[in-house]
């Protein structure tokens, strides 16, 4: 693999690390459709430039916790703070601002099959308003960084589960972001795979952002003791522990 260190550079000079708190929920809940809550009672902060595990049984609510942390869903009770705003006071605009801070690593990564992948991680800089054609460098080191330079004209479907999920964080990382959360991202990948990832996410961590990382994989989490500082939320009937345990 052709990995050299994460070659963006924080734009903002790291403004994330001047705020204690970088998504705050407050008794926050969800439930989908009016049936009996998905998550309740929720209180959780995440300091700027920590590393959390969130994990729990299948259908515990990692999923839903993690919309709420990105602002996909807005609570049905108590509040989300994202970066400081209330989720559910943003404008359409608004939120769109919160999300170039927040990357996200999708349990399905989400790729569009009929763009190349060089093509898909441009993505989010065109609807940001930037030209992708002018950052052709940034573009090819981030690839280089995930080790998937060679597989630059490849089209998604022609990637390995390991490479998706690689170029699935880098994508979320593209728009250099103070936040980075990821569902279940070796969830498709061998172990070898598997520490890979969690040493990029680890480089992120240590150059001051902040992730949030879901997983049922409790191998993973004790792997990732020499890795990272990290803290285990650990999810069970819709509810959190507040801070969590050292790893
Ligand atoms: N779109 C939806 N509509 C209705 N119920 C949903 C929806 N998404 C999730 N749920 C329900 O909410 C609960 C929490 O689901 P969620 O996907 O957040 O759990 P999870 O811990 O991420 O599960 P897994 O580890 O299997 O991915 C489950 O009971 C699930 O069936």
């Amino acid at each position: 693999m052709d990995c050299t260190g994460f070659p963006l550079r924080a734009e903002r000079g790291g403004a994330a690390k001047g705020m204690a708190i970088v998504i705050d929920l407050r008794a926050a809940g969800y439930s989908y459709g009016g049936s009996a809550g998905a998550l309740s009672g929720i209180d959780l902060s995440l300091p700027a430039g920590s590393f959390h595990f969130l994990t729990g049984p299948s259908g515990a609510g990692k999923t839903t916790l993690l919309k709420l942390c990105y602002g996909e869903l807005k609570p049905s009770e108590g509040q989300v703070a994202l970066f400081g705003k209330d989720s559910r006071m943003l404008s359409r605009d608004g939120l769109a601002l919160v999300r170039q801070r927040i990357g996200v690593v999708h349990q399905d990564c989400r790729f569009l099959d009929h763009l190349t992948l060089a093509e898909n991680l441009a993505l989010p800089l065109l609807v940001a308003g930037r030209d992708p054609a002018r950052e052709t460098e940034s573009l090819s080191q981030l690839m280089s960084w995930v080790g998937l330079s060679h597989r630059a004209t490849a089209y998604p479907p022609a990637l390995s589960g390991g490479e998706r999920q690689r170029a699935a964080l880098a994508r979320a990382v593209i728009m250099d972001p103070d936040v980075i959360i990821a569902d279940e991202p070796t969830g498709n990948v061998d172990w070898e795979m598997s520490q890979r990832l969690l040493t990029l996410l680890g480089e992120l961590n240590r150059l001051g952002k902040t992730v949030l990382l879901a997983t049922h994989d409790l191998a993973l989490i004790r792997a990732a003791k020499p890795l990272v500082q990290a803290r285990v939320l650990r999810l069970a009937d819709g509810r959190v522990q507040a801070a969590g345990t050292e790893l």
